[in-house]
């Protein structure tokens, strides 16, 4: 299955996650942009987000460019503390400079869980997506900061996989990119990926936004979340949140999931 999305140019990202991604573009500059035969069964990350009541995206995430080292995580043994403690969707980071991720933590999750896995990376070419599929994830980040509009090529290409696709924006501007793209599954990323900064603030407002455009997919509140106070503000807005550092790095991953999901 061969894959044409036109090259994009990823110099003008700033800050951070400028160096981030030219690491990651450096990183598959000679990959070949074929997509492959593995089809993944289409709609289980949406699926698994749309159930009633919040939906928890629990992180397997060993370091931070925030944080540095957060906790030398299993990641398979992560993953079925974070569904014993009630998480409906496992995320997996696969950088492995700037947040210890790896090919085989997403793997190793995808095999030892049924909950539906989700590749967190920095995806800037087709192979990312293809490998995705081959890992056995049933979704890819693709983050409106990194693709711009090019986000709508990068859609087109999840779909043609059977991959769901979490489309992260953090302002209005992207927000706007993210919705004429087509995306579905909209993640509201409260850092500031330039800046590493948090406000919480930022996804009560982009989701009611979305809402107020008459976007009728799934919601989701990314970072920044460590008690069931923080999340307040999100329960009757987001279809779900995405958690990572404040459960990873809690010693008892089960114990601080079920802890967090209860109001
Ligand atoms: O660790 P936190 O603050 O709970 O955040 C999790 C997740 O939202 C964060 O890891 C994240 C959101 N978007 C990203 C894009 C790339 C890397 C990481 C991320």
């Amino acid at each position: 299955m061969t894959s044409s999305v036109p090259p994009t140019d990823f110099s003008q990202v700033p800050g951070v996650l400028g160096r981030i991604v030219a690491e990651r573009v450096q990183d598959y500059a000679g990959a070949d942009p074929d997509l492959g035969t593995v089809q993944s069964l289409p709609g289980r990350f949406g699926a698994a987000l749309r159930r009633p009541g919040l939906s928890l995206i629990a992180e397997v995430k060993r370091a931070s460019p925030s944080q540095g080292a957060i906790a030398p995580l299993d990641p398979a043994a992560a993953a079925r503390a974070y569904v014993a403690g009630g998480a409906r969707a496992i995320s997996v980071l696969t950088e492995p400079r700037h947040f210890g991720g790896s090919p085989e933590a997403l793997r190793s999750v995808a095999s030892a869980v049924e909950v539906p896995a989700l590749r967190k990376d920095f995806v800037v070419h087709p192979a990312m997506l293809r490998e995705a599929a081959e890992w056995g994830a049933a979704a890819a980040l693709l983050m409106v900061s990194v693709l711009g509009e090019a986000v709508g090529d990068y859609l087109g290409l999840t779909q043609r996989l059977g991959l769901d696709a979490l489309v992260e924006v953090h302002d209005e501007r992207e927000l706007e990119i993210a919705l004429e793209a087509g995306a579905d599954i909209i993640g509201v990323n409260n850092r500031d990926l330039r800046t590493l900064e948090i406000d919480l603030s930022v996804s009560p407002r982009l989701i009611r936004r979305a809402r107020g455009r008459g976007f009728a997919g799934v919601l989701v509140a990314e970072s920044g979340y460590r008690t069931p106070k923080d999340l307040a503000d999100v329960r009757e807005l987001a279809d779900a949140v995405l958690v990572g550092t404040s459960l990873a790095g809690s010693g008892d991953l089960a114990g601080a999931t079920r802890a967090l999901l209860t109001p």
